[in-house]
């Protein structure tokens, strides 16, 4: 399903920071935005997801005009974000965390177990804990299970709000493998992440995001090519988690150009 953001402006208390903000994720597609602190990565998910109020500008899913609307309401219509730190419920256990995400779906009977074997299939550790407080598993594993609660409501379109920050690098190849595999099958991804290099490695575009503005839309290949990309935003060999995710991504993903 299309995501549409025409014109978007945001802001909190009287501090605007989202100006005039435009993108599209195409059906079935992997965007990277891209962008340093602050740059209103967060916030614009947050519009979208129905999270944050925009002032100005339209989102559209599938078309149909979604800006505006409660997040229960977006969420209604095909669209999970998993936001950043993840928000589980510590105390609980894994398993119960995916029930959660099912909440409100109507899902029930044999559907339940079916959408819990297809998260467990895509993350096979969550199956193996299923039984364990999620709070007690390593940052990675809370990853899993944060982006395993979106996805046991089978969404169409998947925000993503820095899924590898302070992850293990083999942990965020596994992530981002997944989230290749997810638009591959059709979900369609709007991935928001710092660790550009290995993000645009796997995206189909790519947009920046700088003081609360998109200023570069592209395919994610001729971003991860550009000089100026490069200088800002890709690090060099010495920063460990760009490089290692992007090398380490398995054999079928996108070739890695860092
Ligand atoms: N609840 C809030 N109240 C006031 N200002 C906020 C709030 N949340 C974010 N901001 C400010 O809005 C701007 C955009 O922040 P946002 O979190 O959207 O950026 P980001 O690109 O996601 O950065 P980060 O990666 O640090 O989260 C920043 O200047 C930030 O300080």
């Amino acid at each position: 399903m299309n995501l549409t953001v025409r014109g978007l402006d945001a802001r909190y208390g009287s501090t605007r920071v989202l100006h005039d903000v435009s993108c599209e994720v195409p059906d079935g597609t992997m965007v990277a935005m891209i962008g340093a602190n602050g740059a209103g990565k967060t916030t614009l998910l947050k519009c979208i997801a129905g999270l944050h109020r925009p002032d100005r500008g339209e989102v559209t899913l599938g078309g149909t005009p979604v800006a505006g609307l409660a997040a229960h309401q977006v969420a209604r219509r095909g669209l999970c974000l998993v936001p950043a730190g993840r928000q589980l419920f510590g105390e609980l256990t894994v398993e119960e965390n995916l029930l959660v995400g099912l909440h409100g779906t109507g899902v029930h009977g044999a559907a339940v177990a079916r959408r819990l074997d297809a998260a467990y299939a895509l993350f096979p550790i969550l199956r193996e804990f299923a039984g364990r407080q999620s709070g007690l598993m390593s940052g990675g594993q809370q990853q899993m299970l944060a982006i395993a609660r979106a996805l046991v409501r089978e969404p169409e379109v998947l925000l993503l709000d820095e899924p590898s920050l302070g992850i293990a690098p083999l942990l965020v190849t596994e992530i981002l493998g997944v989230l290749r595999r997810l638009a591959s099958e059709g979900v369609t991804i709007l991935l928001a992440e710092q660790n550009a290099a290995a993000a645009l490695a796997i995206a189909d575009y790519g947009v920046v995001m700088e003081n609360g503005t998109i200023t570069r839309t592209d395919t994610a290949a001729a971003l991860l090519a550009d000089e100026d990309v490069s200088r800002h935003y890709l690090g060099t060999s010495a920063d460990p988690v760009a490089v290692g995710s992007v090398r380490a991504l398995p054999a079928g993903l996108r070739e890695p150009l860092v």
